[in-house]
């Protein structure tokens, strides 16, 4: 195959909540992602993500459950090589290039290692661009204690800046110069910009960016001679749990808000990202929530869900609070304000 014929797969990456899926759904809704293939890999046995970005694009691909840089990357192998078959057999339209959402605890260099050392997908597909978002409002405090926050950051070749209404004009600034210290060498914009025209965000840094930054990205030692090695997984989620809930009944919304409200009030650093999509009893449509640390996002109701939603379901993931811990206090919080 001719070079010029292989497809970029580019890696949209970020910590836990810092928006991508939002991104997506915002592309994808403008209609500006054409002749791209979307691959969705979420932490957590229910992919939320997928509920949202099928609203917008049924075709969306979710990738089975578990981080695609440490023990799914097998599972990233079987869905390229089927999107391109099932593109060459005219199963899907002629894309030119493929957008991998990971997981928000994800270290990017490893999937990059797995494409580039392997002869199957060498043969069809080429690095594209890693954009990383940063979330303005938790940046700091992310990038204190979270470690694969980091090496997020830092193997950018572009950093997106979201959430950036939620701070300050000089907040916003300090922000940037920072960010341009952490990584000197990536691009810097912010989602809003980016909204408008993912297309020139996803330019091929092959053929624009330096050797250096492509080797960074993976992992590899600049002084080395750009000799290729293999890439050792250098964060592998410490300590974290996944705590998911499912729930049959109708939830009360206004006293579960301030129950979950309470709860990341007080347990924020300890719960990384909350997502749910609930059945609640005065809407016949699901809400979905999400909440990122300290911060309960606004609900988001899903107005064209076909149908009831069977059952409520909640993903906690937690470091440094033990999943039975949070089942216990839900099942308190059940017993004292959700009738039985
Ligand atoms: N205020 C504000 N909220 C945002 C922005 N971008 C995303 N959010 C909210 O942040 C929350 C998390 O966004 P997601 O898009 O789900 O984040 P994610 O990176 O896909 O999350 P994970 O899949 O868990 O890693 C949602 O409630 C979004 O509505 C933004 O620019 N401004």
């Amino acid at each position: 195959m001719d070079y010029q014929e292989k497809l970029p797969l580019h890696v949209l990456s970020g910590f836990l909540g810092s928006g991508k899926t939002t991104l997506l759904k915002g592309w994808l809704a403008q209609q500006n992602l054409n002749e791209v293939a979307l691959l969705v890999n979420e932490f957590g046995e229910v992919g939320i993500d997928h509920h949202l970005l099928n609203e917008v694009a049924p075709d969306t691909v979710l990738l089975p459950s578990g981080c695609v840089c440490c023990q799914i990357r097998g599972e990233l192998k079987t869905a390229l090589l089927d999107l391109f078959e099932r593109r060459t057999r005219g199963l899907l339209p002629p894309f030119k290039q493929v957008i991998l959402e990971t997981t928000g605890l994800a270290d990017p260099s490893p999937i990059l290692s797995t494409l580039l050392h392997d002869r199957q997908l060498q043969h069809h597909f080429i690095q594209g661009t890693l954009v990383t978002l940063v979330d303005a409002e938790h940046a700091r405090m992310q990038a204190d204690v979270q470690p694969e926050w980091l090496a997020q950051v830092s193997a950018a070749d572009k950093l997106l800046i979201s959430k950036s209404d939620r701070i300050n004009p000089s907040q916003q600034t300090l922000l940037a110069d920072w960010l341009g210290q952490l990584n000197p060498l990536a691009q810097l914009s912010d989602t809003r910009t980016a909204l408008n025209d993912p297309h020139s965000l996803f330019l091929l840094p092959l053929r624009s960016g330096s050797r250096q930054q492509r080797f960074r990205w993976l992992g590899a030692c600049a002084n080395d001679g750009y000799r290729l090695a293999p890439t050792t997984h250098s964060v592998s989620h410490p300590v974290t749990q996944t705590c998911v809930i499912t729930l049959h009944q109708s939830l009360n919304w206004p006293a579960f808000a301030i129950w979950l409200s309470m709860l990341l009030h007080c347990h924020g650093r300890t719960v990384l990202r909350m997502k749910g999509i609930l059945r609640v009893s005065d809407s016949s449509t699901p809400i979905v929530i999400h909440g990122v640390q300290h911060t309960l996002h606004p609900p988001v109701h899903l107005h064209d869900w076909p149908g009831e939603l069977e059952s409520s379901k909640l993903v906690f993931i937690l470091r440094g609070l033990e999943a039975d811990r949070l089942q216990q206090a839900f099942s308190r919080y059940l017993r004292a304000f959700e009738e039985p």
